[in-house]
């Protein structure tokens, strides 16, 4: 994978992030200084993205630290708070969590809070260099499970901007480009924050990658009239069992493309398995507030008086999955019974906290 433009920098006294909110028509880049800041970039969506967001919460713990030690505040109780304001933020994407977990298990292994500073300071700094191995990785598995000429569909971000490396799905649209696999990506708008057409289109045009944009709605019509070889998206979280939590609309794609026997792929890091949670029923489903669904920029669309419902998520049961692409393998179909494989070898990396699992169906390196 040809290198990528940074969305994501930690000098060790901040965390400087490109304002999703502000792309494309302008490329800005915000500092945040304090875990406050670093809460609010997250809540806001100026950083978004699971991967990108957990590396953002590793960031704000590593800043939280240095101001306990600074002010001479007791670390714990300064980690405990910091924890808790970012794990308010958002509340979908488990790589949030996981990240503060890696964060929290950092401190206690630091022999003094000073200690505890520069190690949480150079986690970050691990972290975004395992989300580029990941992503590479990511990029290269699927890239090899699509046809020559691949007609593939996305939907939301899952670029650079969505990891602060190089991308899960859109990963994999860049490395089957680069391989010259790739015919065309029909990019999805992904109302109602629009990261298909703001975020995606300007990835895309950045990489020189032919794409088309549609609605959101005429996603399934071009799957159904054969214009579409694969269906690629990313994950905030997989259940134990295999149900996918992704950008509300990700659920449509699925049913339609096993209707119409296209692939659904699914493209994301270890980070962004939970077993800890046993199905997608289980996953807590983020609501947005209403002026995402009544505006569409600045202006008003829907009358006075107008009553929304806007889940940013949505959750794909396991069956609809034909395979997950994932930095150590491909989990092939059925997912439900290979995935226990997968959380074998997240227990390996985690240093066995969740226990080995036995199973078969992974598709090693
Ligand atoms: C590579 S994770 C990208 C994932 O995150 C997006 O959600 P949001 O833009 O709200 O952070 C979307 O679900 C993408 O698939």
């Amino acid at each position: 994978m040809t290198e990528w433009f940074e969305s994501i920098k930690w000098d060790g006294e901040a965390l400087v992030l490109l304002d999703q909110t502000r792309l494309p028509h302008e490329e800005c880049w915000v500092r945040c200084a304090t875990v406050d800041e670093v809460a609010g970039a997250i809540s806001e969506m100026k950083v978004r993205g699971a991967p990108a967001i957990g590396l953002a919460a590793a960031a704000g713990m590593a800043l939280a630290a240095k101001e306990a030690v600074r002010s001479g505040r007791e670390l714990e109780a300064a980690l405990e708070q910091a924890c808790a304001t970012l794990a308010r933020t958002r509340p979908t994407a488990v790589n949030l969590f996981w990240a503060l977990d890696r964060a929290r298990e950092t401190a206690r292994s630091a022999p003094s809070a000073e200690e505890a500073v520069v190690r949480l300071s150079r986690l970050v700094d691990v972290l975004l260099e395992e989300q580029r191995e990941s992503d590479r990785a990511i990029g290269d598995y699927g890239a090899a499970l699509l046809p020559d000429g691949a007609r593939v569909l996305t939907h939301c971000n899952t670029g650079a901007l969505a990891t602060g490396a190089y991308g899960t799905a859109l990963g994999v649209v860049r490395r089957a480009h680069e391989l010259g696999k790739l015919a065309l990506v029909y990019v999805d708008e992904s109302r109602p924050r629009l990261q298909g057409a703001r975020l995606t289109a300007w990835e895309l045009l950045r990489a020189g990658v032919p794409f088309r944009l549609v609605v959101d709605a005429a996603a399934a019509s071009l799957i159904a009239r054969g214009l579409v070889d694969a269906v690629i998206v990313g994950a905030d979280r997989i259940a134990a069992n295999g149900d996918v939590a992704n950008k509300i609309g990700t659920l449509g794609l699925a049913v339609a493309a096993r209707h119409f026997g296209v692939p659904f792929y699914v493209a994301a890091p270890l980070s962004t398995f939970d077993p800890g949670t046993p199905d997608g029923a289980s996953i807590r489903i983020e609501e947005r507030n209403a002026e995402e669904v009544l505006l569409v920029g600045q202006e008003r669309v829907a009358p006075e008086g107008t009553v929304v419902l806007n889940p940013a998520f949505d959750v794909t049961p396991a069956e609809l999955v034909t395979a997950i692409i994932t930095d150590v393998g491909v989990v092939a179909s059925p997912v439900k019974e290979h995935i226990d494989a997968l959380l074998g070898e997240l227990a390996r990396r985690e240093g066995g906290r969740l226990g080995a699992v036995q199973g078969a169906g992974i598709l090693p390196r």
